[in-house]
This record gives structure tokens, sequence and C-alpha cells, in this order.
């Protein structure tokens, strides 16, 4: 089986998860677009429901495949959340943002009561950090931002598309570090938020409540 068939399988189980009259988060990414399109079908079939999408390009595939969008605010707080994610442990620790949409993603995950993650099996990982972390930053800062993770061992690279610093859709720029050799996640995650000019960083610690992974035929439950 594979990696696209797994990603589409654990996606299309998400959409079971989704009722009439729900509100709900649509990640980014590769997976989250095979979940957009099932739930468009579904939506076609007459599922009653509204999206708050994590990214323009979420937006815009959601709008093709006829799934009414809302904003955030309108919404307030989403009965479920389904999202993609680059690696994610045991502990259902993530890192995210490998397609820069991390920040919208993670208010979208905060403002939901119930967050589900759907990823092929190569996303699962004993220990984060092969990916590279990504953090956004404010372009204003982002040169210090490496200064000083570069003073921390952190590798730091500004990510770019073609030559040109990769904008994020709130027009900051993306950073994406090494973090392999960290022991305390936790703790870099909130050395990290606290540097001025960073806005957010890719890890997900104590947001998911569910991760579907497919695994060759079939599609694995992680629960809290
Ligand atoms: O910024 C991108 C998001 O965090 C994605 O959910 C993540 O990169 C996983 O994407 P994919 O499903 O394409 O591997």
């Amino acid at each position: 089986m594979g990696l696209e068939q797994e990603k589409k399988m654990a996606a299309i189980k998400s959409v079971a998860l989704v009722k009439n009259g729900m509100l709900v988060g649509l990640g980014s990414g590769s997976t989250a677009a095979f979940m957009i399109l099932k739930l468009g079908e579904e939506v076609a079939k007459g599922l009653s429901i509204k999206g708050v999408p994590s990214s323009d390009a979420t937006a815009k595939l959601a709008r093709e495949v006829g799934i009414p969008l809302i904003s955030l605010e309108e919404a307030m707080k989403l009965d479920i959340n389904i999202d993609g994610a680059d690696e994610f442990d045991s502990s259902m620790q993530l890192i995210k943002g490998g397609g820069g949409a991390l920040l919208r993603e993670k208010i979208v995950a905060y403002n939901s009561k119930y967050n589900v993650i759907i990823a092929d099996s190569t996303k699962e990982v004993r220990r984060l950090g092969k990916f590279k972390l990504p953090i956004e930053t404010i372009p204003f800062a982002t040169k210090n931002i490496i200064g000083e993770l570069t003073e921390m061992g952190l590798k730091p690279k500004l990510r770019l598309v073609k030559g040109s610093p990769y904008k994020t859709d709130e027009e900051n720029l993306i950073v994406d570090l090494d973090i392999f050799e960290w022991d305390d996640i936790p703790n870099l995650n909130e050395m990290l938020i606290r540097i001025p000019g960073i806005v957010e960083t890719g890890l997900f610690l104590d947001s998911t409540d569910l991760i579907l992974v497919g695994k060759g035929d079939s599609v694995i439950k992680i629960e809290k």
C-alpha cells in the first residue's frame, strides 16, 4: 500500500467523525487535502457543516469542493479539527509546519474541542526532530533570531522557495531548526516562544486527542 493510499485511508476515517451541524477546522497539507475532498463529497450528499480553513490554500480547495466556510471569529469554538502532521511520537507530540501553515493551524487547534491528526505511517517517530522544526518569525527580527538560535546550536535555516524567503499567509518568515539533540522538548518550546519575534513554533505538544494513522491496508488509532 503506497503512502498516498495510507493518507487517503486516514483522511476518510476522520471524515466519519464529522456530524451534521458541526463547525470543522480544516487542516493544511497533502493529507488534509484528502480529508477536504472527502468532506466535499459528503457535503454534496447533504452533510451540513461549516469549515474554518487553516490556510489560504485550504480555503481555496474547500471552496472548490463546495464546503461552506466561516471565519474563526464567527465560529469562536470549533467542534472538531482535522489536520496532518510532519512527525508524531507515542505521547502524541507533533511537529507541524512543513507546509508553512503552523501559525493558523495552531490557532485553529487551540480553538477546537476535539483535535484529530491524520497521517501516513512514515510520520510516526520514536523521537521528534528528524524533521526540521519550523518556527514562524516576524521579518523585522528574523536575522537576530537566526543569530541567537545559531548560538543555541539549533542550526537555523531561513526557508527559501526558488531562492527567495518563503512568506507565510501572515507575511512572516519560516526558520527551520535542528532539534534532534534536544531532550526536553517542552522546555525548548518555552525558550523559543519567549524570544521576541518568534510568533509560533511547529511543536504541537498537548493539543491532540486522536491520531489516525494509515498503515498498510488499515487505519490505526492512537488516543489520549
Ligand atoms: O504546514 C503544514 C502542515 O502542518 C501540514 O499539516 C504538515 O506539513 C503535514 O503535511 P502533509 O500531510 O502534506 O505531509
